[in-house]
This record gives structure tokens, C-alpha cells and sequence, in this order.
């Protein structure tokens, strides 16, 4: 929006409490909202959405962070359920983001700033259903936005995972660029970026988050995210897995730097058993997964850091979801690659990059102070319920 325009509108302002409400990220696997509440619509709420809360993609991962005049919440929805999400922005009213900011009864008096590829693809429900128009922002720009945000102003968000540690990093923002965003959705974009505004995506690969969820549906039956991680934790990959030892006759390959522990194959192992899918352990089969996939991010994002000079690799997107065995097989595919020079770092808001960087957008079209004011709901000055 032009910005002298926006300002025109801004003459409607009825109250000093100017937050926008709500922003959407709507990806390939998950719809990801950042909103504002207040007390009074919060106590309406209650009543109006017991069952809807339900319908809320209930794994963790939502956060609400509860300030003085209401919350600010971190919420997800499956993207395959988009109904139960328009119909939670209808019963909380979100929708009517402008309305005690715009003076003119335009038609872009209810815009919701949205990102993802969802905000092209559900326009028109949008507009049928709630009678709003999705400011589309444009998904690399939000994920760096959201990412740059967080590491600049949040208090305790980066954090390594070494050895099952997690040592929260606070970075000093004159020595915070460069960096490889590695956003880890249902596919993976890896971003350069370079300041504030100038960043480049320099490379991704389809085999994401959404390749774990796929292939783990097919090959365990589970019937949840939530299920396959779960089960992972309690597999054991070296059923799956073809290992160094194994090839080598119990022996290190040394010289090459591969100990015998060490996978030569992913899922190599069946190959020379004469076994059917049901005879493996589901749990196993999920851990071999999460390890392949989890490795293979880590190894091209340490190549793409070499490539471009880069010591530091933030990884973001839904994927990781606080999950250790991720994060530490993350963290040792990096370690082991660039020989301990590069350092995987992980983010607390990891799957909301994406919906923070289109709250902040708002800002550029007239809202004033929504970093700011966005800042107010964090945890220094809030507390926090998950769920
Ligand atoms: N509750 C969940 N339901 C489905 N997938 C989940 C869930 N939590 C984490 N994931 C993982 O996160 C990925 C989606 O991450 P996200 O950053 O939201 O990407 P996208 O924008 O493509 O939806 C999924 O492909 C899956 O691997
Ligand atoms: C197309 C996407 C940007 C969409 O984002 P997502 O919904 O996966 O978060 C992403 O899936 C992606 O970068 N895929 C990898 C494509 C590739 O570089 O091969």
C-alpha cells in the first residue's frame, strides 16, 4: 500500500491500544498465526471456543504469552483443515484487523497480512468466508523479517544443542550477519542473509519436513506428527541402517575418518535381509528416517556455509519442533562436516519465523510501532503457557 495512503487511513484511529491482530503463515503442511487478544474479547472467547480449541493443531508448539492487556499467542492449524481456521478467526472476530484503525469504510478495511503459499491458494475463501482480503507478503522476505526479529530482540531465543545441552546463545547484534537461515518446512529454503535487508535464497531441497511426514505415514502407519516422533525416540536406527563396521568387518574406515559406528547407508539394511516391512519395528524405521533426513539437511546447509564463508547456520521451520534427537543429529552433521568450524543454532520461535515477519509487515503499511508493540507480548515481559 502506498504509504501516504496508509497514513490518510491512520487519521481513523480510535483508541492509543494499536496492535494489529492477526498475521498468517500458511505453508504446505501448517497454518501458523501470530495474534494479539485483549481481556475482554479473551473472556467471550472461552465461552465461544471450547470445541474449537480441540480442532487447534493440539501438538505443542502453540505458545501464549499472557501481558497486562490481554496475550499475544503463537497458534498452528493443519493447512489441510483451513475450515477449522477460518472459523477460529471468526469466533475470536480477528478478522477485523483495521477497523479501529482505517477511517474510511474501504474495501481494504480488513486486510490480514499473510504469507506462505497458502495466501495465494485460499485468497478467495478468505474473502468468501470472512470477507477479507489477505495482503499477501512475500514468504523469503517474512521468514528473514521473523528471523532477524527474534534474534535481535528477543532475550534467550537462539540456543546450540551439543551432546544434549541446550547454552542459549545471545548474539551481539552488531556481529549477527552474516548467517544461513536454513527454514526446515514441508520442503527446505536456505537463505543467506547478508543485513537487515539484503539477503539472498542460495539454495533448498525438497526433501524437508514433509518428506519425514510422508514417508513416515507410508512406511509405520502412524497416523500423527506427534506419533512419528514419538516413536523415533524410541527406535533404534542401527537395525535400519547399514554401518561403517558392518561393511568393514567391525573396523573403523580410519583413514577416511569414518568410525565403525558411523552410517555408511540409510536404510541399507534390508537389502541383505530377507524381511518384509512388518517384520522391522515401526519405532525403528521412524528413527532411521528422522536421522536420514535430519543429516541430509545438515550436511547440504554446512556445504551452502562453506560455499558462501558462513560460520553460523540458524535453522527454523516446524521440523525441528524442540525435538533433541533432531537437533542433536543436526548439530552433529554440522560439527562433523565443517570439523567442528560451524555452529548449528536453533530458535525457540523456530516455526513462526514465516507469521512474525508478516505481523511485522504491518508496519509498512501504515500501522506505526508494531515491532514495539509485538515486543510488549514477549516472554521478558509476559508469562508463558504452552500447549
Ligand atoms: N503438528 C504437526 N502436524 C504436521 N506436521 C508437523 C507438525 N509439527 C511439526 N510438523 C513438521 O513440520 C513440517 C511443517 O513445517 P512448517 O515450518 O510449518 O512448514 P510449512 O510452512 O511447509 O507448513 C511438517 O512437514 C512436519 O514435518
Ligand atoms: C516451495 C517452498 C518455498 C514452500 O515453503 P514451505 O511451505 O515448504 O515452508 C519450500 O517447500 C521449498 O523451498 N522447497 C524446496 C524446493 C527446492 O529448492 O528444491
Amino acid at each position: 500500500m502506498d504509504r501516504n495512503r496508509a497514513e490518510e487511513k491512520l487519521v481513523g484511529i480510535r483508541d492509543s491500544d494499536g496492535v494489529p491482530h492477526l498475521s498468517l503463515d500458511i505453508g504446505g503442511t501448517l497454518i501458523k498465526m501470530v495474534y494479539f487478544s485483549s481481556n475482554s474479547s479473551e473472556s467471550t472467547d472461552n465461552r465461544v471456543n471450547s470445541s474449537l480449541k480441540d480442532k487447534m493443531s493440539t501438538s505443542s508448539g502453540n505458545l501464549h504469552y499472557g501481558i497486562r492487556n490481554g496475550g499475544l499467542h503463537f497458534t498452528k492449524f493443519e493447512t489441510s483443515k483451513i475450515s477449522d481456521c477460518i472459523e477460529f478467526i471468526s469466533s475470536k472476530q480477528l478478522q477485523h484487523n483495521g477497523d479501529r484503525y482505517y477511517a474510511a469504510p474501504t474495501n481494504d478495511k480488513n486486510i490480514i497480512k499473510a504469507t506462505g503459499g497458502g495466501a495465494f491458494k485460499f485468497a478467495d475463501m478468505f474473502r468468501e468466508k470472512l470477507g477479507v482480503t489477505l495482503d499477501k507478503v512475500d514468504e523469503m522476505d517474512c521468514l528473514v523479517t521473523g528471523a532477524n526479529f527474534l534474534l535481535k530482540a528477543v532475550h534467550h531465543e537462539a540456543f546450540t544443542y551439543i551432546d544434549g545441552q541446550k547454552e542459549f546463545v545471545q548474539i551481539d547484534h552488531k556481529d549477527l550477519y552474516p548467517y544461513l537461515l536454513v527454514n526446515i518446512g514441508s520442503g527446505v529454503s536456505m537463505i543467506k542473509v547478508e543485513s537487515d535487508t539484503k539477503f539472498e535464497r542460495v539454495s533448498g531441497t525438497s526433501v524437508g519436513g514433509g518428506t519425514f511426514l510422508g514417508l513416515g505415514k507410508l512406511l509405520t502407519n502412524c497416523k500423527s506428527f506427534d506419533e512419528l516422533l514419538e516413536m523415533s525416540r524410541q527406535g533404534n536406527n542401527r537395525v535400519i541402517d547399514m554401518l561403517v563396521g558392518e561393511i568393514y568387518g567391525g573396523n573403523d574406515y580410519a583413514k577416511i575418518g569414518l568410525a565403525s559406528t558411523a552410517i555408511a547407508s540409510s536404510f541399507g539394511k534390508p537389502i541383505s535381509e530377507n524381511k518384509e516391512l512388518e517384520d522391522y519395528k515401526a519405532e525403528d524405521v521412524a528413527r532411521s528416517l528422522l536421522r536420514m533426513i535430519s543429516n541430509n539437511i545438515g550436511q547440504i546447509a554446512y556445504l551452502n556455509a562453506l560455499h558462501f564463508g558462513l560460520k553460523r547456520i540458524i535453522f527454523g521451520g516446524f521440523f525441528i519442533r524442540g525435538h533433541a534427537y533432531t537437533m542433536d543429529t543436526i548439530s552433529v552433521a554440522v560439527n562433523f562436516w565443517s570439523k567442528g568450524e560451524a555452529k548449528a543454532m536453533f530458535l525457540r520461535h523456530e516455526g513462526f519465523l514465516g507469521a512474525l515477519g508478516a505481523f511485522l509487515s504491518y508496519e509498512e503499511s501504515g500501522f506505526p510501532d508494531v515491532a514495539h508493540q509485538l515486543l510488549e507480548g514477549f516472554p521478558q515481559n509476559s508469562y508463558c503457557t504452552e500447549d
